[in-house]
């Protein structure tokens, strides 16, 4: 393909560089092959502009960079004003194809589980639909194990062809904060898009709360389509602040919940596995029996409804396949029980609002003490650590302390800043030590859960990711406690 084929009408081409053949485009250098596209971008470690003799050493046959002062090689340099939304937008046009329907869901929880809800009511409906997020990509035939949330453009796109050729009509995916700041879905062309919620997150990447919703609305001011529809869960703290972001950028706003006006949500009945929701569209009214525990669950089933017929779904498919919903794998998935009784969940709340969240949504059906062991990522926000030791030791009446994914920090350090605000806790650094110390301690009508790594299949320690599961340590453990 031509560089002029692929950079757009909106880029500044020299006949030199527009009529390069490229056969490939890569931001990483360490992946050029002979013919690819580098593309050098600014980093939070290095400065891709670093790289372009190497990437030209390697055969590439054209280098884009940032405007500003001029770079020299011995291929064609094209400056563009935005190096990651033009490596979005070429890697689209390389591509060529998507899923005809495309949706993408921002907010700090609840993206994994209302991408996966859209693509099982969107197969309910007959579409062959599939999910691309934090667990992975889940199509017709495949389930793949994933690493990013929202993955980089270049094999974003060439995910979304693959999935394309393989006859898929529907796409949900998810949009980080981090995906939309750095232009990851800008060459994805969406038919609606939605927000959940916003609480703390990432603190570590964005410089204030401002700063990470406005990321996180670049996905309704900048990509979705004036007129596409936008739908917002009505009843979070920052609800109006997404309503008139989208309403600003000349969006149709669809929204829902107790305040919704396009799903409403008017009573829910909670019981032990499944809630009933009565939910009024338009003048119809539905009684659903959602098969999942938590409150939070209800809010991402409706926000997924709202994708699902703001692309067609008619209202009463939607209705009736959120009775067949399966929870996404590690958010509040009931993994066994003791003889007693005691249920034993594994969870993936690693943010306070989440840890928050599933401790209070747990707490109606258990009737004995709730016990939760966690712990925190290390090279991650640090001011976590102490807000979510309070909120678990407020919430929870046993909290034992663990490891997470210590990354690069020492994990002692981790766990005594989460203790210095966890009154009462316990500290047990190994985790499947904490998982068999708290599946010991469980009586008949006691709730555990294991919070943080949720459907995470490994534990990183310094730069090795060992496996480890919290669902087969839990599991293990029960059939001890049990024998
Ligand atoms: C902090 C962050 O988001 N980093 C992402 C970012 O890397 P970066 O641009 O900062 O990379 P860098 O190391 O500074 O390098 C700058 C440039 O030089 C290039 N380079 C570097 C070395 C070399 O020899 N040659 C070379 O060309 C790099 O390829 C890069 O293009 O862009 C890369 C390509 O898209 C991502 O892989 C990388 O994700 C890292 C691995 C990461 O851990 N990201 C996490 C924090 C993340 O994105 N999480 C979100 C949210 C999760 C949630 O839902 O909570 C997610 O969407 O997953
Ligand atoms: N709507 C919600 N409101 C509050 N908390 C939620 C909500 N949905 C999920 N959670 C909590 O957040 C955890 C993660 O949920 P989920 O994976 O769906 O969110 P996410 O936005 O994809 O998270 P991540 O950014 O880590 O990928 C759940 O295990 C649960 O504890
Ligand atoms: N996508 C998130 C996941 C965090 C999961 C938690 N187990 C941790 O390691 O902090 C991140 O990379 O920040
Ligand atoms: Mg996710």
């Amino acid at each position: 393909m031509k560089i002029s084929d692929l950079a757009g009408p909106e880029t500044d081409l020299s006949s030199a560089a527009a009529s390069t053949e490229i056969s490939g485009i890569t931001s990483d250098s360490r992946t050029v092959r002979p013919g690819d596209l580098f593309v050098a971008l600014s980093g939070t470690r290095a400065n891709g502009s670093a790289f372009i003799a190497d990437a030209v050493s390697r055969g590439a046959s054209a280098v884009v960079v940032a405007e500003g002062p001029s770079a020299e090689a011995a291929v064609p340099v094209i400056a563009v004003a935005e190096p990651r939304r033009f490596l979005a937008l070429a890697a689209a046009r390389f591509h060529g194809r998507q899923p005809e329907t495309m949706v993408a869901v921002t907010g700090t929880a609840g993206k994994t589980s209302v991408a996966s809800f859209t693509r099982q009511i969107w197969a309910h409906a007959g579409h062959p639909a599939a999910m691309i997020g934090t667990t992975g990509v889940v199509a017709p035939g495949r389930n793949d194990y994933g690493s990013l949330t929202t993955p980089d453009p270049v094999s974003l796109h060439a995910l979304l062809a693959e999935l394309a050729d393989a006859g898929v009509t529907h796409a949900a995916m998810e949009a980080s904060s981090h995906g939309l700041d750095q232009s990851r879905l800008d060459g994805v062309k969406l038919a609606a898009a939605a927000f959940t919620n916003l609480g703390r997150d990432h603190m570590d990447y964005h410089p204030t709360v401002e700063h990470y919703m406005a990321s996180k609305m670049r996905l309704f001011d900048t990509l979705l389509p004036k007129g596409g529809p936008a739908v917002i869960y009505a009843d979070d703290e920052w609800s109006g602040v997404a309503i008139d972001a989208a309403r600003k950028a000349g969006l149709d706003v669809r929204t829902v919940g107790r305040k919704g006006d396009y799903l409403a949500l008017k009573r829910v009945e909670h019981f032990r596995h499944k809630q009933t929701a009565e939910i009024h569209v338009g003048d119809d009214i539905f009684e659903v029996h959602i098969p999942l525990a938590g409150d939070f669950q209800v809010a991402n089933a409706l926000v997924a409804a709202g994708l699902a017929m703001s692309t067609g779904v008619p209202a009463a498919t939607a209705m009736a396949a959120l009775e067949k919903l399966i929870g996404a794998s590690g958010r509040l998935e009931l993994v066994g029980h003791a003889k007693n009784g005691a249920l034993a969940y594994v969870d993936y709340a690693h943010k306070p609002d989440a840890l928050e969240n599933v401790l209070t949504s747990v707490r109606p059906f258990t009737t004995g003490r709730v016990i939760v062991v966690f712990g925190c990522g290390g090279d991650r926000d640090k001011g976590k650590r102490p807000i979510m030791g309070e909120i678990a030791t407020r919430l929870a009446d046993v909290v034992i302390v663990t490891d997470d994914n210590p990354r690069s920090e020492v994990p002692a350090v981790i766990r005594s800043e989460i203790m210095a605000a966890a009154k009462g806790a316990s500290e047990i650094g190994d985790r499947a030590e904490a998982i068999r110390n708290a599946v010991r301690m469980l009586q008949s009508g006691d709730t555990l859960i294991v919070a943080g790594k949720g459907h995470e299949e490994g534990q990183t320690v310094g730069a090795v990711t060992l496996p480890f599961s919290d669902h087969a340590e839990l599991r293990k453990a029960l059939e001890e406690f049990d024998r």
